[in-house]
């Protein structure tokens, strides 16, 4: 389909999977044109004012015309920009109009000047989140809701990366009892306890703070009957629950229609509120022992989760709580962010996967895994495997395979499990393999990890990177949780090929699959 010079794409993700519709308005190119002269009257007066007499500063405009879509500006020394950096989201083919400005800063002082040019270039500038966020909503503004979201988030986690720290570097409490372990244990529980608290105010503050935002806590989870916290131990046998909390716009997004107007848009497009859900801290019992921990979330069309709309307006946790009871495939975007050596932001919009690392330095997440794609295949199984006795039996024997060289590769597979979930789905991610938490008939009979906030968002990062999950029966995105926000599903997530050798275990002769 040919386009008039000029005209824009917008991208509004549609609500099936990764499949993205475009729809095309016009933009002006005086408007386009009146824009770059004001960048490059702006670029001009900052390198006169901070520039020396001998540097010049070089901005290269660039924008791709409607015919062809220009190859993004090669800049410090011919390395091409991360494709996370100025490509679209998406990764079609089709030509798009998109206007992108890079910034080629070179300054050459007079002692290089002489020098090979490439000694006198600058280190390539990051790419913070922020920016690059802004740089999809400049090509795509329905996700200028998401951005705000994601905004919101990387403030929190960067928050609670800092909390972590300091708690997992302060000295550990002197336990004056001669039973040690029992005062070490309970000292833990508490400050597991206390950490979850801490984290999940840091995050319903930080969501709180973009005044767009209903916040609330998820109701208990069903085994308890409040969410407990050090100020309310769990009565003995009660375990504890630490809080979930649910984040809602206020305003409306999508569509041409104004925003923040419910209903319909001017061109027929339905607009949407957004509802996104949040586990703080996931594996907080291991920040005592500086073993990684993280915060998962995932973003949904609030009004696709509920029947009556109204039921938003009563704004109470349970009413909130069902406009997330979505299968992981209803998901608008979801991520996580890992506390460990480094701390990084790993997310998609939908449409790829891409990884932020926290920069010290700058305090600022910077574009580090643009992009990212998991490994077809693996050679490490990470489950905890103190549950084997009550495990399926072609679970046990594909395990029993892959430990023995016996499984397709040939190859002996071996263990990790650290007990945090976000790190072992975070190295699954990164060296390929297979993540599992079955159900086991003796002490988890639906499966350990809760659906909406644990298993299901992480999935749907790995199924954008290219990897798979299911829950032994089903793809895992096609599991709706039943009544409940913490419903506990079963997952078994990780490479393609792992994962397609693993589903020939889990269905029985006869085809049928994995009993729950
Ligand atoms: O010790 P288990 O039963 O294997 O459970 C480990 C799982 O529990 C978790 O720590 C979650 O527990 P919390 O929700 O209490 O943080 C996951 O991160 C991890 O995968």
């Amino acid at each position: 389909m040919m386009r008039a010079a000029g005209e824009r794409v917008v991208l509004v993700p549609s609500r099936s999977r990764g499949v993205l519709r475009f729809w095309t308005t016009t933009t002006t190119t005086t408007m386009l044109f009146m824009m770059m002269l004001s960048i490059l009257a702006m670029t001009t007066t900052i390198a006169f004012m901070s520039s020396s007499a001998s540097s010049t500063t070089t901005m290269t405009l660039a924008w791709a015309s409607s015919s062809s879509r220009q190859r993004p500006g090669r800049r410090w020394g011919g390395v091409p920009p991360p494709r996370g950096d100025v490509g679209p989201l998406s990764s079609s083919s089709s030509p798009t109009t998109t206007t992108t400005t890079t910034e080629d800063v070179t300054s050459t002082s007079p002692s290089s000047s002489s020098s090979s040019p490439s000694a006198s270039v600058l280190p390539p500038r990051k790419v913070t989140l922020a920016r690059w966020l802004s740089s999809k909503v400049q090509d795509y503004p329905e996700l200028r809701d998401l951005e705000s979201l994601h905004l919101s988030i990387q403030m929190a986690c960067k928050t609670i990366s800092n909390l972590i720290t300091r708690t997992t570097s302060a000295a550990a409490p002197a336990s004056s009892s001669s039973s040690s372990v029992v005062a070490a244990g309970d000292a833990a529980d508490v400050s597991m306890r206390r950490l979850d608290r801490v984290s999940k105010n840091v995050l319903s503050n930080a969501l709180k703070f973009t005044g767009r935002l209903r916040v609330v806590e998820a109701p208990p989870r069903e085994e308890c009957d409040v969410n407990y916290d050090d100020d309310c131990p769990p009565p003995v046998g009660k375990s504890y629950s630490p809080g979930v909390v649910i984040a809602y716009a206020l305003d409306q997004y999508g569509g041409e229609a104004d925003h923040h107007q419910a209903g319909v848009g001017r061109n027929n497009r339905r607009t949407r509120r957004l509802a996104a859900c949040f586990d703080p801290l996931d594996g907080s019992g291991n920040a005592d022992a500086a073993i990684c921990t993280g915060t998962v979330f995932g973003i949904f069309d609030a009004d696709a989760g509920l029947n009556d709309q109204s039921e938003i307006d009563q704004g109470d946790a349970s009413s909130l709580s069902r406009s997330v009871l979505q299968p992981g495939s209803e998901l608008l975007a979801a991520g996580y962010c890992l506390y460990s050596s480094t701390t990084i932001l790993v997310f998609t919009l939908g449409d790829g996967t891409h990884g932020f690392t926290l920069d010290p330095t700058s305090n600022e997440f910077v574009l580090t895994h643009p992009n990212m794609r998991i490994p077809k295949r693996g050679n490490i199984y990470s489950c905890n495997e103190s549950y084997v006795d009550g495990w399926d039996g072609r679970f046990r024997e594909y395990l029993s395979d892959i430990k023995n060289g016996r499984g397709e590769t040939g190859r002996r597979y071996t263990q990790r499990y650290i007990g945090s979930m976000v790190g072992d789905v975070h190295r699954t991610l990164m060296y390929g393999g297979i993540f599992c938490c079955p159900a086991d008939s003796n002490v988890h009979p639906d499966g350990s990890l809760q659906l909406v906030y644990k298993s299901a968002p992480m999935a749907y990062v790995l199924e954008r990177a290219g990897g798979k999950a299911t829950d032994g029966r089903v793809d895992l995105l096609d599991v709706r949780p039943m009544d409940s926000v913490h419903a506990r599903s079963p997952c078994f997530m990780g490479s393609p090929e792992d994962m397609d050798e693993l589903m020939t275990y889990l269905k029985s002769d006869d085809g049928e699959v994995m009993s729950e």
